[in-house]
């Protein structure tokens, strides 16, 4: 049983047969991997496939029906909603398919959010926001409003946002979606580079094949199952607990 296996410390993130259905329709059936720290892991698979429900389950947005997500050791599927939404803000990162800034703030204030609910003096906050936006190349944006911003601008903006208070992980559900290709492979560089370079783990969703170039590993999703568990594959047991094929 998975409750009773404990999680390598290697792993800052550890999932063990995860199901979760929305209200009867299938989301993930079964998923089972682990996130070594540091590490830059690729969750791929067609529109469908359950790559948004995996990072809903793995940040603690949604709770399992079945299986366990431990993060650092803790058994995420166990704490209460209050304890997720902190674990959330304090250790992780999000960004998505679309930046989602609030059009009243300008950017640093956007890009300062996590530092500024989390009780950070103003100063500091600014600060910390206006050195990761230069180092994402929008230094130069900082007090313009996301109204002014092109895509591309405002998704290095979210991407601001979420690596700002430094999180142990950042989940980037499609954060390219909304980019052209050029600007796509940019955003990616940027993401890994940034994080590779703070220790920061990221896990990343995508259907392109630029995001499994990009990661350290990849887990390929088909119907909300890892792809590669057929008959005889590493991980095909019974509770369907297979781990994700990881190719590297
Ligand atoms: N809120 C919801 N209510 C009902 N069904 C949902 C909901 N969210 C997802 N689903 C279903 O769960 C399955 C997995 O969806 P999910 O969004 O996790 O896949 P995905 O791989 O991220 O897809 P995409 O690439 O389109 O974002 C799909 O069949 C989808 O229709």
């Amino acid at each position: 049983m998975y409750a009773m296996e404990a999680p390598p410390d290697s792993d800052v993130l550890w999932a063990r047969s995860v199901h979760y259905s929305h209200d009867g329709s299938p989301g993930i059936a079964g998923v089972s991997v682990g996130v070594r720290r540091g590490e830059v892991l690729a969750v791929t698979g067609p529109r469908g496939s359950g790559k948004t429900t995996l990072l809903h389950c793995l940040s603690g947005r949604l709770v399992p029906r079945d299986g366990g997500v431990w993060f650092d050791g803790v058994p995420v599927h166990t704490l209460g909603a209050l304890a997720r939404e902190r674990l959330r803000r304090d250790r992780f990162g999000w960004i998505g398919p679309e930046p989602a800034l609030l059009p009243e703030l300008t950017v640093w204030e956007n890009a300062a959010l996590p530092l500024l609910v989390a009780g950070t003096a103003h100063r500091t906050a600014r600060r910390t926001a206006c050195e990761w936006l230069d180092r994402l190349d929008i230094g130069g944006l900082a007090r313009k409003r996301p109204g002014a911003l092109t895509r591309a601008e405002a998704q290095r903006a979210a991407l601001a946002r979420a690596l700002v208070h430094e999180p142990a992980v950042v989940f980037a559900d499609e954060p390219t979606a909304p980019l052209h290709r050029a600007e796509r492979a940019m955003l990616l560089r940027t993401l890994t580079t940034a994080a590779r370079s703070h220790g920061i783990t990221v896990v990343l969703a995508g259907h392109g094949e630029d995001t499994a170039a990009t990661a350290d590993r990849s887990l390929p999703l088909l119907d909300g199952r890892p792809a590669a568990a057929g008959p005889g594959a590493p991980g095909d047991t019974p509770e369907g607990q297979a781990a994700c094929s990881l190719s590297a």
